[in-house]
């Protein structure tokens, strides 16, 4: 079951479409990564998605229903948009409390989404004096008081240290182990890469890729492998239902064999190999492929 449904989401500002005809779908139990190049439409649909500006075509439902006909939508989905967004002179506790109470969630959620985030020792304290670290962690126990199905996070590990960015990924991680559906932005194809299990990419507004991130990696390129040699070598591997083509300085780039079959080739070829390697595609190199053009159109529109 599909816990987030984006349907032909659209949103103009004037003339300008930043959310243009966007379908796509967040599953239970893994973390879907929401990447596009800045001002790409993220936080738009984010905020449509929880009602905070409305589309101006199209449909967006959290497990079944549109936000507005959710009875108490923190139960729901939990979304942090804005870490900064926190009253400064509130204690960590009282700040959750607050919005317990006026969610008519009972008390000791608090207590719970502190420790669930590690708070609790400086839940007494004031959370306009916290680290951006810390203020990450708060807004996230803020998302969880509902225990909801759906969670969304608008660049979370922004500007965050590596120990801060490492117990984000992990976070995440462990709310999509409980089942839960969690989408997460970002503007960096590397932070993805670690955490997300899908991809939705989208460039000026429009969907660019929706796949696991796997066949993204497939999809641009991985799976070819580097084959250096003096002597002549291509034809072996075509006859042994390779497709061969020429790369950098002579190489050979080679897909359809794996690395071990293509050694294998050339020893029983007595051909000697000065390289043998398989290719990675850096997903940042496949991003900035699959963006190029959006990123283009912004540059000269600029
Ligand atoms: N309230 C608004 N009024 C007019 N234009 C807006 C408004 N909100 C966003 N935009 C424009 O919509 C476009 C998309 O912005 P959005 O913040 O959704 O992108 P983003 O992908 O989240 O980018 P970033 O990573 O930079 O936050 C931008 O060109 C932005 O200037």
């Amino acid at each position: 079951m599909t816990t987030i449904e984006v349907r032909g989401l659209t949103k103009r500002y004037g003339s300008d479409v930043v959310v243009d005809d966007l379908s796509f779908s967040v599953a239970p139990g893994q973390v879907t990564g929401f990447l596009g190049p800045n001002g790409a439409g993220k936080s738009t649909t984010m905020k449509m998605i929880i009602g905070l500006a409305a589309p101006t075509h199209g449909i967006v439902t959290v497990g079944g229903r549109r936000y507005q006909d959710l009875p108490v939508p923190l139960t729901e989905v939990g979304a942090l948009l804005d870490a900064s967004a926190v009253h400064g002179a509130r204690t960590a506790y009282d700040h959750l409390l607050a919005l317990a109470v006026s969610n008519g969630l009972p008390r000791r959620r608090v207590d719970e989404v502190l420790a669930r985030t590690g708070l609790e020792g400086v839940a007494g304290k004031r959370a306009g004096g916290f680290s951006l670290g810390m203020r990450q962690r708060l807004g996230i126990a803020a998302t969880l008081l509902g225990d909801p199905r759906a969670l969304i996070f608008d660049e979370p590990v922004n500007g965050l240290d590596p120990e801060g960015i490492r117990w984000i990924r992990d976070f995440m991680r462990s709310l999509a182990a409980e089942g839960r559906a969690v989408l997460v932005s970002s503007h960096l194809m590397s932070e993805m890469a670690q955490t997300a299990d899908h991809l939705v990419v989208i460039g000026r507004g429009r969907l660019i890729a929706d796949m696991g991130m796997a066949d993204l990696m497939h999809a641009n390129g991985d799976g070819t492998v580097l084959v250096r040699t003096g002597e002549p070598f291509a034809h072996h591997l075509t006859a042994a239902g390779g497709t061969v083509r020429d790369g950098l300085e002579g190489a050979l780039v080679v897909s359809g064999l794996s690395s071990t079959e293509i050694g294998k080739l050339a020893a029983y070829h007595g051909v000697p190999l000065s390289e043998l390697t398989p290719q990675r595609v850096s997903l940042e190199d496949a991003f900035i492929e699959l963006t190029r053009e959006s990123v283009e159109y912004q540059g000269a529109a600029a």
